[in-house]
């Protein structure tokens, strides 16, 4: 017998990421492949009319998964009974802005959005910011919740996925070795330039990772600049800021808290006081996810060095936090 649909929430539906979005999900790639879905797009009005053509082009794709989709510009109707809520819909920042700047223009969408949630989806909901600044507008949406009380707080992550898929590749290119061979791979705290991408634990094939590259200048001077800095590095060269690989890392965060994954992965979470990380702050923690759960990865030894790191890209989310005191 088929399973019963789950509902996804797409804000932003009508935007790039959601271009690259919506025909995975309908595809099977996120919730898999024998699993049916109902698409709930979420736009501004003015969007709307656009949604109709994403719609008519997802339907001529005649996906055997695809089991309803509907468009609006009602919160409360595109979060109704959601099982999946990707709240991708905000401004992209633009040439010379850091996504911080983005703060107030966004942060404004994700009270309305987390309250709606709170009162329509299904009560283990769960809800993957991507628009920016994503930590940030992710403990602005879980804040809204949590006052409406239905849904679970931890449910509310923001996206790090893609920094960690994006220093995989970082790895692979310096090793030779292949992006699928590293393990215990972790991108600690905001989605930002401050982010710590952590390879000290990591393994392929076995051999430490850090050993096999033993380069800290490397590591200080190319790798993490390098990762810290892909988002501006896409948008000065496309003029556009990223959204296929935005796309495909939504979709393997939400199909890995799912479905579970076997690796560690990397999630933006409400902290929980692990790491000396005030409770509350989103931020990105090695996660193992299972039975449809996640839990943070215990026990990581934190040197001097990360230390300092952590407590860089955490100064700039308290900060972020201070500055939407309003919103909380
Ligand atoms: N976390 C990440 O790794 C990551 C990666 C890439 C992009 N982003 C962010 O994702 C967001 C979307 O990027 P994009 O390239 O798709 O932008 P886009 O401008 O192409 O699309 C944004 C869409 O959101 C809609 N929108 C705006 N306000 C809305 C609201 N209140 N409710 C519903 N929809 C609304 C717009 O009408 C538009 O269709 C940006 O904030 C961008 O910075 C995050
Ligand atoms: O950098 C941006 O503004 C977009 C996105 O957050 C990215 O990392 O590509």
């Amino acid at each position: 017998m088929s399973k019963a649909p789950m509902r996804v929430a797409v804000t932003g539906a009508a935007g790039q990421i959601g271009y690259s979005l919506l025909f995975r999900i309908a595809s099977g790639e996120m919730l898999g492949k024998d699993q049916p879905v109902i698409l709930q797009l979420l736009d501004l009005p003015q969007a709307q009319k656009a949604c109709q053509g994403v719609m008519m082009e997802l339907e001529d794709c005649a996906f055997p998964l695809l089991a309803g989709m509907l468009a609006t510009d009602d919160p409360n109707v595109a979060f109704k009974d959601a099982d999946v809520c990707l709240l991708v819909g905000a401004r992209p920042r633009g040439p010379g802005m850091e996504r911080a700047d983005l703060l107030t223009a966004n942060g404004a969408i994700f009270t309305v959005q987390g309250k709606a949630i709170a009162e329509n989806a299904k009560e283990d909901v769960r809800v993957l910011v991507v628009g920016n600044p994503c930590n940030t507008n992710a403990l602005i949406a879980g804040s809204a919740a949590r006052k409406v009380g239905r849904t679970n707080p931890a449910n509310y992550h923001g996206m790090l996925r893609l920094d960690h898929n994006r220093a995989l590749s970082q790895l692979a290119n310096k090793t030779g070795r292949p992006v699928a061979s590293f393990k215990q791979l972790v991108v600690w705290g905001n989605h930002s330039p401050t982010m710590y991408a952590d390879y000290r634990n990591c393994t392929s094939n076995g051999d430490n990772v850090k050993a096999l590259i033993n380069d800290a200048v490397w590591n200080n001077d190319t790798f993490l600049p390098t990762v810290g800095k892909r988002g501006a590095a896409i948008i000065d060269a496309r003029g556009l800021s990223s959204a296929a690989s935005a796309a495909n890392a939504a979709i393997d965060h939400v199909r890995d808290w799912v479905l579970g994954s076997d690796e560690w992965v990397t999630m933006g979470v409400p902290s929980d006081g692990s790491y000396d990380i005030p409770a509350g702050i989103v931020f990105g923690f090695p996660c193992e996810c299972k039975g449809g759960s996640f839990r943070i990865i215990q026990g990581i030894a934190i040197d001097d060095y990360s230390r300092d790191k952590l407590n860089k890209t955490l100064k700039e989310l308290t900060d972020e936090r201070d500055a939407v005191k309003d919103m909380l």
